[in-house]
C-alpha cells in the first residue's frame, strides 16, 4: 500500500529570536510550514487559526507561562502531539506538563535536527482534528476581548448574563466559554425559554415526579440535573413567566432545587449561563421581570456586538460560511466577488451572523457561477444595477457606520467617543468632518 505524504507543519512558540529564527529556517528547508510566534498571546492565535502537525511550545514567555497557555488550549486541540521546550535542568515542570497532556519534552539547547526527529515520529499520528468550536471571525477589538473575559470566566462558576442583538452570537459565545473553561469535559445543555410553552418549561428544567401534573406517567429528571459537572444555559431568560422566575431565583439563591411535585431537594452541580436580546433593566423598570433575579443572573454581564459593529470579522466569517456550506453541499468553494465584499461592508445586518449565515446559504443555493455576486447575496436590493462602491467608499460608508454609534452610545460626547475608538479627540473631530458626521 502506497502512503500519500501529506504536508507537515508546526507552530512554533519561542520567544528566543535566534533559536526561533534557526528552527524556522531549517524547518522551511525540510518543506515543514513552520508557524513562529514569539509571545504566548501570538501563539493562542495561531492556534484558534489552525492546526499543525505539531506543537512546539516553549515553556517560558515574555507574556506569560507556556504551561498556563497549554493547559487551558489543550482541551481544544483535538490531540495535536505537543512538544514542550524547558531551561535545561527543569525536569520537573516537563513531567507536570506531561502528566496534564503534553507529549514530549526538549530541553535547551537543542538541535533542529531532534525536533525533525521527532516531528517524524509524530506526523504518522492521526489527522489533525479541526478547531472543536464551530465560530470564526472573533478577530475584532471587540471580540478579542469578549474571549479574553470568556477565557477568564471559565475558570470559576460565576453567573454569567450574555446581551446582545438577535443572531450576533451569544449561544456561540456561552458555547466557547463552556468549552474553554474548567467545565469543558461536562454536557453544554441549552433551553431557549421563549421556545417553550410556560407549562412545561418549568419540568424541563427542574424535572417532575411521576404524577406531578396530569400526564406525568413517569419521573422526568430536568436539564439542570442532565447540565451536572456542565453548563446551563437559559436563552432568552428575559421570556420567563413569573412561576418559573421565581423558581430560578431559588436556584441561583441556594444553589438548590425540587422537582416539580417531588421534595426531595437537589443540589445544582451546573454552572449557569443565561442570554438576552432584551433590555432586562428596562424590564425590571416595566416589572415584568424580578430585580433580585436580574442581579442574581448579571453577576457578571457580557454583550456580545453585533455585526455592523465589528466589520473587521465580516472577512473570515463569510469565509468560514462559505467553507462550511461547501463541504456541506458536497461543492466547490465559491469566491466572493469585490463588489459583493462592498456591498457585506455597506449592510448594515439587523440580523447579525445569523443572517450573514442565511445569506450565504441561500445564495450558494441559487448562484449560478462559482462567484458569489452582490446580486446573489442581495436580491432584494436589486445590487446588480448599482454601481459597485469603491474600496474608499466602501470604507468611509463602514466607517461613518461604525463612528455614529459609538457616538450613540458615547451620547454624542465626542471626547468619550475617541476614546473608545481609540483615537485623539482632534483625529475624530477630523474623520468626522470628512465624512459629513455632525457632533
Ligand atoms: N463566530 C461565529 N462563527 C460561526 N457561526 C456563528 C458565529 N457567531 C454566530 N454564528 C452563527 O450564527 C447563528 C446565530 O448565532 P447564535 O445562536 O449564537 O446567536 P444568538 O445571539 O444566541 O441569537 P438569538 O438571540 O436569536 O438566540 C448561529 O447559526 C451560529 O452558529
Amino acid at each position: 500500500m502506497s502512503r500519500v505524504a501529506t504536508p507537515h507543519s508546526v507552530v512554533l512558540i519561542e520567544d528566543d529570536t535566534v533559536l526561533g529564527e534557526s528552527l524556522v529556517q531549517r524547518l522551511t528547508l525540510e518543506g515543514i510550514a513552520t508557524f513562529w510566534a514569539r509571545t504566548a498571546h501570538e501563539g493562542e492565535a495561531l492556534l484558534r487559526r489552525q492546526r499543525p502537525t505539531l506543537i512546539v511550545c516553549d515553556i517560558r514567555l515574555p507574556d506569560g507561562n507556556g504551561e498556563a497557555l497549554l493547559t487551558r488550549l489543550m482541551p481544544e486541540l483535538g490531540g495535536t502531539p505537543i512538544i514542550v521546550v524547558t531551561a535545561y535542568g527543569d525536569v520537573a515542570q516537563a513531567v507536570r506538563l506531561l502528566r496534564a497532556g503534553a507529549d514530549d519534552y526538549v530541553e535547551k539547547p537543542f538541535s533542529a535536527q531532534l525536533l525533525i526527529d521527532k516531528l517524524a515520529a509524530y506526523a504518522g499520528w492521526a489527522a489533525p482534528a479541526p478547531p472543536a468550536a464551530d465560530m470564526a471571525g472573533w478577530s475584532s477589538p471587540a471580540m478579542r476581548t469578549l474571549r479574553r473575559h470568556l477565557l477568564k470566566l471559565g475558570l470559576v462558576d460565576t453567573t454569567v448574563l450574555l446581551g446582545g442583538e438577535s443572531g450576533a452570537g451569544k449561544e456561540v459565545a456561552a458555547r466557547a466559554l463552556h468549552d474553554n473553561g474548567s467545565r469543558a469535559a461536562g454536557p453544554f445543555v441549552a433551553i431557549n425559554c421563549a421556545a417553550i410553552p410556560a407549562e412545561l418549561l418549568e419540568s424541563q428544567i427542574f424535572g417532575h415526579e411521576r404524577g406531578a401534573f396530569t400526564g406525568a406517567m413517569e419521573r422526568q429528571t430536568g436539564l439542570a440535573e442532565h447540565a451536572a459537572g456542565g453548563t446551563l444555559f437559559l436563552d432568552e431568560v428575559a421570556e420567563l413567566g413569573p412561576a418559573p422566575q421565581a423558581k430560578l431565583l431559588r436556584l441561583l439563591q441556594e444553589r438548590r432545587f425540587t422537582r416539580l411535585g417531588g421534595r426531595e431537594e437537589l443540589p445544582l452541580q451546573a454552572r449557569i449561563v443565561a442570554a438576552t436580546n432584551a433590555d432586562l433593566r428596562e424590564r425590571v423598570a416595566e416589572g415584568r421581570f424580578r430585580e433580585d433575579l436580574f442581579y442574581r443572573l448579571a453577576v457578571v454581564e457580557l454583550t456580545v456586538p453585533p455585526l455592523r459593529e465589528r466589520p473587521e470579522d465580516l472577512g473570515a466569517l463569510a469565509a468560514h460560511f462559505l467553507r462550511h456550506f461547501a463541504s456541506a453541499f458536497g461543492q466547490e468553494e465559491p469566491q466572493l466577488s469585490a463588489p459583493s465584499f462592498d456591498a457585506m461592508l455597506a449592510h448594515p445586518w439587523p440580523g447579525n451572523v445569523r443572517e450573514l449565515r442565511n445569506r450565504i446559504e441561500r445564495a450558494m443555493v441559487l448562484a449560478e457561477g462559482t462567484r458569489l455576486e452582490a446580486a446573489d447575496l442581495f436580491p432584494e436590493s436589486q445590487a446588480q444595477e448599482a454601481p459597485p462602491l469603491s474600496l474608499a467608499e466602501a470604507r468611509d460608508a463602514a466607517e461613518r457606520e461604525h463612528i455614529r454609534r459609538v457616538l450613540a452610545r458615547a451620547g454624542s460626547r465626542v471626547g468619550e467617543a475617541a476614546q473608545l475608538l481609540g483615537v485623539s479627540r482632534t483625529t475624530l473631530w477630523e474623520r468626522m468632518r470628512r465624512l459629513g458626521i455632525k457632533g
